[in-house]
């Protein structure tokens, strides 16, 4: 995988150095404010876009901040989101972890939708307050994150970056403001690590990680609790599982395996120890879309730090998969049929890599509180996926990467 842009790039916002805790606080952010007067982030136009973006028209009245909005699922919950009448303003870096362009025809995407994408870093606190100085935003959709599971080995601080301090520093905006909004993020099915009880609920037990990924995305629960504990934030975390479909992301092996397919190159399987097979609960992008909406909607408001007067504010965590595991050699063999190419398959011990065997998900508790139901089975959602890999890369004539 690539080299990834300096973690600390801070968008467009020239500060002299990284955003410090402390510039992330609205209240004491003044050397950020004063450097935003010369940022691209200021001026009428920028905020006249950013208001439009983030109005809403629906009868929810939701005005949804989505953090990596022109990433894979971003970049469908926000469509999905301005489709159904709500206000969203996205925020991406736009890192270069895969293929930018691909981040970038999203963003186009998007905005034929009217959905702004502001470039800028979740840990910078000055673009933060300038956000919500002029969008009083109603729910935090956070998605930013680094991603992938064996990444973490070769770029580490990345996930330290995004997932830890990214996640902190969208927190504290949002325990600060006023009102405060609620916060749906993207945990992952990774916390279940080398749990070896499956179906995975979500009271077993998420304290092996096998990779720094998943250790993150653990840490980010844990997070999660302490804000809503003291500053009373209302938080759902979803671990989803596995998930693909159009405009997915190119780092995941039934993009890469795709691609590399049509090439004839070989394509490495991984198996487990004596032979096992490894399966994941793949699921598709549309389920994912809706289990997520679904979250925004339930949302109760945060109670503030305040929180023993009015309540306990909401905190919960919920499985989006699709429980119905599939084997990666199976997978493989439906991209056989839909793309019409026999596989070079290279069956191989799985390394020591992050990767887990084996991901299942027990989904009764979002059936039960969410009314989440996937209904796409692997061989219709990748269907689906080479539909419009075919019609981006090929007819499209664009370069895989
Ligand atoms: N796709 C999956 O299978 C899957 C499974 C479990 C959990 N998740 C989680 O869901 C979320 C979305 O995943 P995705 O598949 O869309 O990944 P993605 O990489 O396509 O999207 C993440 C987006 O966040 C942006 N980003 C990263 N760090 C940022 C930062 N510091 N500031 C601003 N923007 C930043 C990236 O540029 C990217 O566009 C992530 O939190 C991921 O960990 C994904
Ligand atoms: O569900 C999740 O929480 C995670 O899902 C995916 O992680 P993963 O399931 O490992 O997805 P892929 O990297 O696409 O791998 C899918 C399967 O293919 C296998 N694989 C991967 C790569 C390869 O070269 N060969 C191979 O057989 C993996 O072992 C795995 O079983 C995402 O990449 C993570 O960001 C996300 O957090």
């Amino acid at each position: 995988m690539k080299h990834i842009d300096s973690p600390s790039t801070p968008g467009k916002i020239k500060m002299e150095k990284s955003p410090s805790p402390s510039s992330s606080n609205p209240a004491s952010s003044d050397l950020s404010r004063r450097s935003l007067r010369t940022s691209s982030y200021s001026g009428p136009d920028f905020e006249k876009r950013v208001r439009q973006s983030a109005k809403p028209r629906s009868r929810h009245g939701m005005s949804v901040l989505v953090t990596g909005a022109a990433g894979f699922v971003g970049t469908h919950v926000s469509a999905s989101l301005k489709r159904r009448g709500e206000g969203v303003l996205g925020l991406d870096n736009f890192n270069s972890y895969y293929d930018p362009s691909l981040k970038r025809a999203r963003q186009t995407l998007l905005e034929r939708s009217g959905v702004y994408i502001v470039e800028g870093d979740i840990n910078d606190g000055a673009l933060l307050a300038k956000l919500f100085d002029i969008v009083p935003f109603t729910h935090v959709m956070h998605l930013a994150a680094q991603a992938g599971v064996r990444f973490a080995m070769e770029n580490p601080s990345s996930y330290v970056h995004s997932n830890i301090a990214g996640l902190v520093s969208v927190l504290e905006f949002c325990k600060n403001v006023n009102p405060q909004p609620a916060i749906v993020w993207a945990s992952s099915s990774s916390v279940y690590g080398l749990n070896t009880k499956v179906p995975f609920s979500e009271r077993d037990r998420t304290d092996q990680p096998a990779s720094l990924y998943a250790a993150t995305k653990k840490a980010g629960e844990e997070i999660a609790h302490t804000y809503n504990h003291i500053y009373g934030l209302s938080l759902t975390g979803l671990r989803f599982f596995t998930v693909y479909g159009p405009w997915g992301r190119p780092d995941m092996a039934y993009f890469f395996f795709t691609r590399d397919m049509l090439k004839g190159k070989s394509i490495p399987i991984f198996e487990a120890v004596n032979h096992g097979t490894v399966a994941r609960d793949f699921t598709f992008i549309e389920d994912i879309v809706k289990g997520c909406l679904a979250a925004l909607d339930t949302a109760e408001k945060s109670t503030g730090s305040g929180g023993k007067k009015k309540g306990p504010a909401q905190l919960r965590v919920y499985n989006l998969g699709n429980t119905s595991p599939v084997p990666v050699g199976d997978l493989v063999s439906i991209l056989e049929k839909l793309l019409k190419v026999k596989a070079k398959r290279l069956v191989m011990k799985m390394p020591r890599n992050g990767d887990v065997p084996f991901t299942h998900a027990n989904i009764s508790l979002a059936e039960r509180e969410l009314g989440y139901k996937p209904t796409t089975d692997l061989h219709t959602g990748l269907k689906k996926f080479v539909q419009w890999y075919l019609s981006y890369y090929v007819d499209g004539k664009k370069s895989a990467q």
